[in-house]
């Protein structure tokens, strides 16, 4: 038989894992377990991002509310992710599989090295048939310096272990037309082509457990269609229905396909994983050069440089107002930009040691952050 999806990545969300008061619904933990257990046994490789530490904590702790100040739900989750990964660890090996917790924090995906070092682990892990259950190091995460919400960190990990396909569980069918607890009337939408069009109907968070509702959503969607992997929100209620998954089918809620246009592994790192050092401003010029025709940056359009950082350091491209354009790889450092912006690329070259190109950040190396109609624009944790 042949699959249409080989591996998927799986978000579920603390709304639909946890009772409403905090503590971990065994029955919503074992409905996952036994999916992805079915899956498997179809062919189908799963990689597991769990939010509800902050909520098992809190049933641990017998808390009456979520912590408000960063310690305390940095306490709070170290508390709950142990409980958390015990009762997975249990549900999985009752299914005769094995599981691995992978606690990532921002900075562990910010060089390279280290995106490519945590790609090398979780594909090892797949190999040897254990499912990693990954959830942001909430611990150690400082608020500058973080996913900010799982659905987000989702996207991300679908494109570091290149999956097929995006599954976010969550408490509601899908994204509708208004957020459907407070629009009666709200429609549910089935397939959504351009993300730009239904930003406006995204709400937030549905409960009290929840963190960024389809706002966040949306953005998982945008990270992971642009990765070429379709997103697929379904209603944690159905996950009986996953299992459809094998066959090729999907079941019931909202689809975004994959864009035609598929970043690579290294331009999904500069876009959403790595960090900048800092920002070179172009004028209007560049930035259609960038935008319209592809090109790469030159030194000619760069007005000004904000930050500092070495040759081949991650940058900002912002326009004259502050409006990111796109992320890439700098051939020249900052104190170098500084001296060669507004230049012709002779002149630039006569005053550069070591370097013989015309690129200052040259397109192969570059991530544009606006949708060609410039409705959207992307925000970088
Ligand atoms: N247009 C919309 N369609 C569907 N749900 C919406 C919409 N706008 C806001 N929401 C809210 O988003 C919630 C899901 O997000 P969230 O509470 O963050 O859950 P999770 O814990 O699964 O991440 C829903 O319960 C719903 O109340
Ligand atoms: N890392 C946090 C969850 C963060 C988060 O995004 O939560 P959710 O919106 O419920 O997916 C936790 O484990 O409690």
């Amino acid at each position: 038989m042949s699959l249409a999806w080989h591996r998927i990545v799986l978000k579920i969300g603390s709304s639909s894992l946890n009772h409403p008061r905090g503590g971990i619904s065994e029955e919503a933990l074992a409905g996952i377990v036994s999916a992805i257990a079915g899956l498997k046994r179809d062919g189908v490789e799963s990689v597991l991002v769990s939010s509800g530490a902050v909520a098992a904590g809190m049933g641990k702790l017998r808390l009456k509310g979520r912590p408000r100040d960063i310690a305390g739900k940095q306490a709070v989750a170290a508390v709950g992710q142990g409980v958390l990964i015990e009762k997975y660890a249990a549900a999985f090996g009752r299914q005769g599989l094995t599981s691995a917790q992978v606690l990532l924090s921002r900075m562990d995906l910010a060089e390279a090295s280290r995106y490519r070092n945590a790609q090398n682990t979780l594909e090892r892990l797949l190999r040897l048939g254990a499912i990693p259950i990954i959830n942001e190091n909430d611990t150690v995460a400082v608020e500058e310096l973080c996913f900010g919400d799982n659905d987000r960190l989702s996207a991300v990990v679908a494109g570091l272990v290149h999956a097929d396909l995006l599954v976010v569980l969550t408490d509601v069918d899908g994204l509708y037309s208004a957020n459907p607890r407070t629009d009666p009337s709200a429609r549910l939408i089935e397939e959504v082509r351009d993300i730009a069009a239904v930003a406006g109907v995204a709400g937030g968070a549905g409960s009290r457990l929840g963190t960024g509702g389809m706002v966040s959503k949306l953005k998982a969607a945008r990270i992971s269609t642009r990765f070429g992997i379709g997103m697929l929100l379904l209603n944690s209620a159905r996950i009986s229905e996953l299992g459809s998954l094998a066959r090729g089918e999907r079941p019931y809620g909202t689809y975004f396909p994959p864009s035609g246009h598929r970043l690579s592994g290294r331009k999904r790192w500069i876009a959403y994983a790595g960090l900048s050092e800092g920002s070179i401003i172009v004028d209007e010029g560049a930035e259609r050069a960038l935008l319209d025709d592809g090109k790469s940056l030159l030194a000619s359009g760069i007005t000004g440089v904000e930050g500092e950082w070495e040759r081949k350091e991650l940058v900002r491209i912002v326009n004259g107002v502050g409006r990111e354009i796109g992320r890439g790889l700098a051939e020249l450092s900052s104190l170098e930009v500084q001296k060669v912006r507004g230049l012709h690329s002779e002149d630039m070259l006569a005053i550069l040691s070591g370097y013989s190109g015309e690129e200052v950040v040259h397109r192969d190396n570059l991530t544009l952050m606006v949708d060609r109609e410039r409705r959207h624009t992307e925000t970088g944790c």
